[in-house]
């Protein structure tokens, strides 16, 4: 399924259009936010690992572009290879061959320690068992991520109160996790992922826990972010109703992706 907006003129603008656009799309008119570079690019991307003596090629050739403020989904059945996708996009893993830049930079060259850097500063990760401190309360689990991405401890208390108020949880902030619902742990994570103000979100099946009221939920909240947090978003998710409000949808068929 392919739903795209505005934005997909993009990949137009920018001599991506074959990548980026399905045959069947029609060309939209640019608009100011479709100029924008790409935020990160996977070119000709392969992923092998030695398993014993056998070497298994888990990513065949993988080519996408992320532009700032979109929502991007993946999809694909369970093994296709989402999830090590991601982990070479958030400069998690680096790939056997071919190209990753973030923001310019050759992630695919880089060492850990250098990958790491970047990583804690405009990346932010959300996994689908949310990945919060059980002992700290909410406004705690996201004042974390501001000491990890070593922001100035004076802005502290306005950026946490803002990100919970963004995914509407004033009221709880003293909560622990263990006092909140799945839905409102989630929106936690994402609060905590979004502190350090990353240009670039990853979520691996954020709403494969929540029920639908809570899934939708969360896609409002991811909604809102990608405007007023300047962020692009990219989740992997197998629930069509969800699939909707992407600007676009990739799908994976065993390492490789389909539809194109
Ligand atoms: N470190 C590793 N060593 C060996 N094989 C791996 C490694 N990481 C992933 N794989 C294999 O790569 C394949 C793809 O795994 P991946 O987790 O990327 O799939 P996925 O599409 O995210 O699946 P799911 O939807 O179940 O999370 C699987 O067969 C998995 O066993």
């Amino acid at each position: 399924m392919l739903s795209w907006m505005g934005r997909s003129s993009t990949a137009e603008k920018t001599g991506d259009l074959e990548q980026a656009l399905p045959a069947d799309t029609e060309t939209v008119a640019p608009i100011a936010a479709s100029v924008a570079e790409p935020l990160l690019t996977v070119r000709n991307v392969e992923r092998s690992f030695d398993v014993g003596s056998q070497k298994i090629r888990v990513l065949k050739g993988i080519n996408l572009s992320l532009y700032p403020q979109q929502l991007i989904m993946l999809r694909g059945r369970s093994g296709s290879g989402k999830t090590t996708l991601m982990n070479l996009m958030g400069g998690l893993d680096t790939p056997t061959e071919g190209e990753i830049h973030f923001k310019g930079r050759p992630f695919h060259t880089w060492n850990d320690d250098k990958r790491t850097e970047v990583r804690r500063k405009d990346i932010g990760f959300i996994f689908q068992a949310y990945a919060l401190m059980p002992m700290l309360s909410a406004y705690e689990n996201v004042e974390l991520s501001l000491r990890m991405a070593k922001t100035p401890r004076s802005e502290w208390k306005a950026r946490v109160t803002a990100c919970l108020d963004l995914v509407g949880l004033s009221k709880r902030m003293h909560h622990r996790p263990f006092e909140l619902s799945g839905g409102e742990q989630q929106r936690v994570a994402i609060a905590k992922a979004i502190a350090h103000k990353p240009s670039l979100l990853l979520a691996d099946e954020p709403t494969a826990e929540l029920d639908s009221q809570m899934a939708a939920q969360v896609m409002q909240v991811f909604k809102e972010i990608v405007k007023s947090e300047n962020v692009t978003i990219c989740m992997t998710t197998h629930d069509p109703t969800i699939m909707e409000v992407a600007d676009h949808v990739y799908e994976m068929v065993d390492g490789i992706f389909v539809g194109e």
